[in-house]
């Protein structure tokens, strides 16, 4: 089986058990029902920023635990003072170590868009990132049908929320891109073997629709590769495993920002 396989079967499981525990009705009187989203589209264009995606990453199948020392609420605002355009908390607890609360806690301390990235396959978990204040939900195209892909969009987008679709093949980007679509993200990481390469987005841009706003996701760790992805046309980057493995994250996204700008002087 793999591990994507694995990771979708455990989460039917899950979400049936916090369907039975924490039923729609209760998640509607969340406080972020009803608040006003922020458009990580918008922050990816903008101008002045340079597309950093910051993730809070505990651990993960590829590298066991990466740093599980962390403060939520110190490192979500280090980011966003570091200069990344938006955050991503993983909030899968067995395969990433992160939780719920984790995005709450980042929410509450930061006006900034905030991705949930976890493995979304049911409405309940859209539902849920509302509930916890998200402004973007994640759809895998390798773990949902097209037809799943698109209703779990259209259901997302009538909540007020981004979607943002992961694609690793040229395949994947014709089956699932549809119209509730708003930003496409080029995964590098093969989940096979779970080596990364850049290459992947390299290869894949001339087949993103021209009208989503572009990402490349995974693997990336140096200024000189957002260069190259930018100059290609990429707007937004995805970075977790770099940042987290470092003493301190904050400042290695401060760093790698420097870096970029020291590129294009
Ligand atoms: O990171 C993994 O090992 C992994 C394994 C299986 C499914 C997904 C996985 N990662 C999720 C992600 O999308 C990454 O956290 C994200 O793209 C950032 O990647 P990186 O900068 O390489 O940590």
């Amino acid at each position: 089986m793999s591990i994507l396989e694995t990771i979708v079967n455990y989460k039917k499981t899950v979400v049936q058990e916090s369907k039975d525990l924490s039923p729609v009705k209760l998640l509607e009187q969340s406080i972020f029902f009803n608040s006003q989203p922020i458009s990580m589209k918008e922050y990816l264009k903008r101008e002045d920023k340079v597309g950093i995606i910051a993730e809070i990453k505990r651990m993960s199948p590829s590298k066991g635990i990466i740093n599980d020392k962390i403060d939520v609420e110190q490192l979500s605002i280090s980011y966003m003072q570091s200069g990344a355009s938006a955050l991503s908390v993983l909030t899968d607890t067995k395969f990433f170590g992160g939780k719920s609360e984790d995005l709450e806690i980042a929410r509450k301390f930061n006006y900034a868009p905030i991705l949930r990235k976890d493995f979304m396959i049911d409405e309940y978990q859209i539902v849920e990132a509302k509930s916890m204040g998200a402004d973007c939900i994640l759809l895998i195209a390798a773990c949902l049908t097209p037809t799943l892909c698109r209703s779990l969009a259209s259901f997302a987008k009538n909540m007020r929320l981004e979607v943002l679709l992961e694609v690793r093949t040229r395949e994947e980007i014709d089956s699932h891109t549809n119209e509730y679509i708003d930003i496409i993200g080029v995964n590098n990481r093969n989940l096979n073997d779970f080596k990364t390469d850049i290459i992947n987005s390299k290869n894949l841009f001339e087949y993103l629709p021209k009208e989503l706003v572009k990402i490349s996701e995974s693997g990336i760790t140096r200024g000189s590769q957002v260069k190259e992805l930018k100059d290609i046309g990429y707007d937004g980057f995805l970075i977790g495993g770099y940042f987290m493995n470092q003493g301190e994250p904050g400042k290695a996204c401060k760093n790698l920002i420097d870096d970029y700008k020291s590129l294009i002087k």
